[in-house]
């Protein structure tokens, strides 16, 4: 299994490649800790996203959050794609890397005016709206633009998506978006705002969502209400069912294809001939991208093995903020296997990558790879005792790009203002 974790993360004479690139030689090149993705491992996942829903028009919007690196963003917008974004920063991401505005598609629970107007002034395809006072605030602030903005409302169709309860968005109890059955009286207030155009209806149920039988649950909640909007004269163009499909974190994994996605779902949409968006963020990048470390310290603690690394939760908060299982690698096999807890250098208990796993015997120096890192991995990475955030790499083949600079101690101090000490307050 250790060979073929992904045709794109292979062994090649006991050595990990990344495509046909020596994980090595770019750790040895750029230092550790190192993001790094394979670009034709996220080519692949597009091309699959596409096949699967090729028999419906379908406008897949890349979940943004999941890896924002402007590189990666790149490949999405040359693919077509659209994007889905959660802030002005998203936004500001997405328009520098050249994404048509009428394929962007904006939730969240929290837009602060400026993101609003900076939207609004942009012009995108779909603000998914989350609340009644999300509603006024849009139509004020886009009187005061002078434009009219698109809008869905964002419905919580009360489903169990049985993933972790942190990542779970679409029970009641969660703060995200509109109760069912307040959608109607939600759509009938946007119908008479004089600023405000309905051109769709928005859900997301939640993520790393391991079996698809939730979405047929939330699909036919969506449809029927799109059935009873109609009977009341509001029109819409399309269906977002947002992203959430899950990926390979343990070998014995078995996420569902996008294609069962399709399966499930287009049946339902067909029926209301609307146009359908989906909003896959970790499905398209997590198993496309590794961290690679190094070994800083070993250390033998009553009966535990320690293998202290170069990178922690600051740089992949994964383990700790949801006690995820994220596989290690070797970079170079070994013959010895010992159990260790693998830690990382930041001064919090829960700053682990495992715990009691099996792995080979690395020594001081070795390098090690976290599998299945490429989505919500540096993008959730913090600067957390002032440790400089991490380097990215894109590889293409045998060539690899640097697309992203290790930080420096300089660069994270910057922003600061002390008058003794920088000379720069504004
Ligand atoms: C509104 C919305 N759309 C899409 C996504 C992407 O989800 P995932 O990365 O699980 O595909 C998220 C994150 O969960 C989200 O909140
Ligand atoms: N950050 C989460 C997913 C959250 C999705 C955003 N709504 C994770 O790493 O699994």
């Amino acid at each position: 299994m250790e060979d073929s974790f992904s045709p794109y993360f292979h062994f090649v004479d006991n050595e990990l490649y990344c495509e046909k690139t020596p994980v090595k030689k770019i750790a040895k090149e750029f230092g550790t800790p190192v993001y790094i993705y394979s670009k034709n491992a996220i080519l692949e996942k597009i091309r699959e996203y596409k096949e699967a829903f090729k028999e419906y028009p379908t406008l897949i919007c890349y979940a943004a959050k999941a890896n924002s690196n402007l590189s990666i963003l790149k490949i999405f917008q040359e693919e077509g794609l659209g994007l889905d974004i959660v802030s002005g920063g998203e936004l500001y991401r997405g328009l520098k890397a050249e994404f048509d505005p009428k394929k962007i598609v904006y939730a969240g629970v929290g837009k602060t005016d400026k993101e609003l107007i900076d939207a609004i002034d942009t012009g995108i395809l779909s603000f998914n709206v989350e609340s009644l006072m999300e509603l006024d605030v849009l139509d004020e602030l886009s009187e005061k633009v002078g434009k009219k903005a698109d809008i869905s409302i964002r419905v919580n169709p009360d489903v169990n998506p049985k993933t972790h309860p942190y990542i779970s968005t679409g029970l009641r109890k969660s703060k995200f978006g509109i109760d069912m059955e307040d959608a109607l009286e939600a759509y009938k207030i946007a119908s008479r705002k004089k600023n405000l155009n309905i051109v769709g209806i928005h859900c997301h149920i939640g993520s790393q969502i391991m079996d698809v039988s939730p979405y047929e649950e939330a699909v036919e909640k969506l449809v029927q209400l799109v059935f009873k909007l109609k009977r009341e004269g509001i029109e819409l163009r399309h269906i977002d069912i947002g992203g959430g499909l899950g990926i390979r974190y343990r070998p014995e994994d078995n996420p569902p294809h996008p294609k069962e996605l399709a399966e499930i779902v287009i049946p339902y949409i067909k029926e209301t001939g609307l146009k359908l968006l989906i909003e896959p963020g970790r499905s398209l990048v997590g198993e496309a991208g590794i961290l690679v470390s190094q070994v800083l310290f070993l250390k033998d603690k009553g009966d535990k093995h320690f293998i202290i690394i170069d990178s922690g939760m600051n740089d992949l908060l994964r383990p700790a903020m949801y006690q995820a299982y994220h596989h290690i690698l070797s970079v170079e096999k070994k013959k010895e296997k010992v159990i260790a807890d693998i830690v990382g250098p930041i001064c919090e208990t829960g700053d682990f990558f495992a715990l009691d796993r099996e792995i080979d015997n690395l020594n001081r120096g070795d390098y090690l790879a976290v599998m299945s890192a490429g989505a919500y991995g540096f993008s959730m990475s913090s600067n957390y005792n002032t440790r400089p955030r991490a380097a990215e790499v894109l590889v293409d083949g045998e060539n690899f790009y640097l697309i992203r600079n290790r930080e420096s101690y300089q660069y994270i101090i910057q922003p600061e203002i002390n008058e003794k000490i920088q000379g720069e307050v504004k």
